[in-house]
């Protein structure tokens, strides 16, 4: 970005006050409009990338096995209960945690491992491998069922299904139709400051991961995009000199724009909760009690619940009497990676983004009442 300060204090020599705060105005407004075809901010859809062809097949495995459960679940006499909370986003903003605190919860049953629905391009098998997932998760005694379920499966997949089809899944398979469940379930959304998520992001795609699945081994560590380039330069690269926005780098950036988050609080007013990742990290108690009184849960995530371990990072006690660490439940040592990684970003940069993402950030504060509390940072 041009220093517009030397810029705007040299004309006003010669213009006036007057003159330069016109002068600044404008410039900021252009500013945020570059920035905005520069960060691609659009309110389409977000929708994850298909699979690359060799990862198919261990797509369809993946999906045999859950597709395996789901029939075991029939035979057995049971039909799946669909999730009364999920917790949709944002990536990078703390949903780990948030879903492990909650899964603490006497009144909260559910599943650590994320939900994907993965895309083979057969919607409707893809989609009862997601209904597998969540047989997973049937517990019928609990009250809440919760999951950690990403937005391109909420948002791209479920709608685009034909409904003939669907009808005969949620027949077969369901307690309930997915149009009453769409009425009532409850979508978390927690947003973050959009340049720390961004970092995070980067990071997590350049570290590796021993663990992670075929399908998705292709992004991370060595064969990641980035595996070369710090921060900075992924900056400078891919945002302010527009080289090689692959669909990853687009999403990447599309994500701190928390469209998804807005259309959620515009289409479904009543069943979503804004949560705020930079609260959640500092005091999850005031967060939690967010969805708590939304949902009716019994009072169990006040302050003396949460301990922290040796980094900083607060998890949940089991027992509020005792400060052992075998009775605390926290995220692994991978969660924290921005605190303890290397990569670091210029103040020049930091400004950037900071400037390009105020205004998407600002929206969505308007949009559901909050002053969120990365706001010092604009
Ligand atoms: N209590 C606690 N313990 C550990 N980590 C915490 C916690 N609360 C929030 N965070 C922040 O969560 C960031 C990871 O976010 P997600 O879990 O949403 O990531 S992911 O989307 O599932 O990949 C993670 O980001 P990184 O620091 O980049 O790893 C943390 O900053």
């Amino acid at each position: 970005m041009r220093d517009y300060t030397r810029f705007i204090n040299n004309k006003q020599k010669w213009k006036g006050e007057n003159m330069k705060e016109k002068l600044a105005h404008r410039l900021v407004n252009n500013f945020k409009n570059k920035a905005s075809k520069a960060l691609k901010i659009s309110s389409s859809e977000i929708a994850e990338s298909s699979l690359p062809k060799s990862s198919i097949l261990a797509a369809r495995e993946y999906n045999d096995n859950l597709i395996n459960d789901l029939e075991s679940l029939l035979n057995s006499g049971e039909k799946v209960r669909l999730p009364d909370v999920i917790i949709v986003g944002e990536k990078k903003c703390g949903t780990k945690a948030l879903l492990a605190f909650l899964l603490e919860h006497p009144q909260i049953s559910g599943f650590h491992q994320e939900v994907h629905l993965v895309d083979t391009g057969d919607i409707i098998y893809d989609l009862k491998a997601l209904l597998g997932h969540f047989a997973r998760i049937n517990h019928k005694s609990s009250k809440f069922l919760v999951t950690k379920t990403g937005t391109a499966t909420i948002n791209s997949y479920l709608p685009s299904a034909p409904a003939e089809e669907l009808k005969k899944l949620e027949e077969k398979y369901l307690s309930e139709s997915f149009e009453d469940w769409t009425k009532r379930v409850i979508f978390v959304d927690l947003v973050c400051d959009p340049v720390k998520r961004l970092l995070s992001d980067f990071q997590h795609y350049k570290a590796d991961h021993p663990n992670a699945r075929k399908i998705n081994e292709h992004k991370f560590g060595k064969k990641s995009e980035f595996s070369e380039m710090s921060f900075d330069c992924f900056v400078n690269f891919h945002i302010r000199n527009h080289k090689n926005e692959t669909e990853l780098v687009k999403k990447m950036l599309r994500t701190s724009t928390f469209n998804f988050s807005k259309q959620l609080i515009h289409r479904r007013p009543n069943q979503t909760v804004i949560l705020d990742g930079g609260t959640l990290q500092t005091e999850p108690w005031l967060e939690i009690k967010r969805l708590k009184d939304k949902i009716g849960l019994n009072a169990f995530f006040y302050e003396k619940r949460f301990g922290k371990r040796e980094d900083g990072f607060w998890c949940v006690k089991k027992n509020t009497n005792s400060d052992a660490e075998d009775n605390l439940v926290c995220m692994p040592e991978s969660k924290g990676r921005s605190k303890h990684g290397k990569e670091t970003i210029s103040d020049k940069n930091k400004k950037y983004l900071y400037k390009a993402y105020s205004q998407s950030s600002q929206a969505l504060g308007k949009a559901c009442g909050r002053n969120f509390s990365w706001f010092e940072n604009f």
